[in-house]
């Protein structure tokens, strides 16, 4: 297991990761979420000691990563793609690894086959596409046969059959009994593939939680009323002892009750209604609510202020599609 007990990082003025204490336990996904920026890649560095804590320190099965004999054998990661010579074939920048760390080399067919690589194995790596890339860090950080991995961002940029492909080799790595630390700023993603999940905003901790519990925890539900006779059907609503939350698109939303309850009480008081839809919140939206006073940067949606009605919801992180990606640090 991976245990980070204080864990902190200093740069200059910016503390990019603030006393971070959490357990990383063999056998599940944990997924290490935050939005850009948050200090996930800072963590993942320090844990590989490819960067030193200000203060803090991390164990890889009681161990500093220093002290580890052969750390390939141990730890597997993928950090940022790319991260080879672009003039030699995957074969061969895996031969390199595996020769440097006491590594049989029979492994790198073994791990060329698995990340589905050997047809392209002899060829150089600089052609390989973004997918590729991925698949040959991954070939990397699974050469020792290790018992903990960590994966960047290893979705980033993959078309779905990759995704598809990266989310179920997790499942299976830590279904063998390995401890698989991965980092995303997509909750979606999380959701379908870590059952334990360790939040961080602007470097702190912001939750440790069950993924399961995270979703009983966050996915709200509540029935959203649509009606020409807004006004009154808020005051039959609030007549009724019904708080109905106004949203941002015209709409009414209201908690802890069903919609035929509503739909019948509209009725009585003659009250048309164009929508009485049952919703549930988005794993998203609650990420966003969880990280939202932590996320350094927010896009602009390309409304000028004025016209943003206080309350709107933020533009989620990376901005509507089809808005101006306008980005601006949070108070400037
Ligand atoms: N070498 C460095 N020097 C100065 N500041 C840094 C350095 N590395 C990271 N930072 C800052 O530390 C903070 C955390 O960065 P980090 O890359 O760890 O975040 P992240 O969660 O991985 O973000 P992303 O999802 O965008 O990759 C950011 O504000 C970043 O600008």
């Amino acid at each position: 297991m991976i245990e980070l007990e204080g864990l902190t990082k200093r740069y200059g003025e910016k503390l990019a990761v603030d006393h971070l204490t959490f357990t990383v336990r063999p056998g599940i996904v944990t997924g290490f979420l935050g939005p850009n920026g948050a200090g996930k890649s800072t963590t993942m560095r320090m844990m590989l000691d490819l960067d030193n804590p200000t203060s803090g320190s991390v164990r890889i099965d009681g161990r500093h990563y220093r002290s580890l004999r052969d750390p390939l054998k141990v730890v597997g990661a993928l950090l940022e793609a790319k991260a080879w010579h672009g003039g030699r074939s995957a074969h061969n920048h895996l031969l390199c690894l595996a020769q440097s760390n006491g590594i049989p080399r029979t492994r790198v067919r073994e791990v060329l086959d698995t990340v589905g690589l050997t047809s392209v194995a002899k060829k150089r790596t600089k052609g390989f596409s973004l997918g590729m890339g991925q698949r040959l860090g991954i070939a990397a950080a699974l050469l020792g046969d290790p018992e903990i991995l960590m994966f960047d961002e290893p979705v980033n940029g993959l078309d779905p059959e990759g995704i598809h492909w990266i989310r179920n080799l997790m499942k299976n790595l830590a279904a063998q009994g390995r401890t698989v630390f991965v980092s995303s700023h997509l909750m979606s993603e999380m959701a379908l593939t870590a059952e334990h999940l360790v939040v961080i905003g602007q470097g702190r901790l912001l939750a440790d939680t069950s993924m399961a519990a995270f979703i009983a925890e966050n996915s709200r539900s509540y029935v959203r009323m649509r009606s020409p006779d807004h006004e009154r059907l808020r005051d039959v609503l609030s007549g009724a002892g019904i708080t109905a939350r106004p949203a941002s698109d015209g709409s009414l939303e209201v908690d802890d009750e069903d919609a035929p309850h509503l739909g019948e009480l509209a009725a009585r008081h003659r009250i048309t209604l164009h929508e009485l839809s049952p919703q549930r919140a988005s794993l998203e939206e609650a990420f966003m609510q969880l990280t939202a006073e932590s996320v350094e940067y927010h896009a602009h949606d390309g409304r000028p202020p004025e016209e943003v009605p206080p309350g709107a919801p933020a533009a989620p992180p990376g901005g509507r599609p089809g808005w101006g990606a306008d980005w601006r640090k949070k108070g400037a």
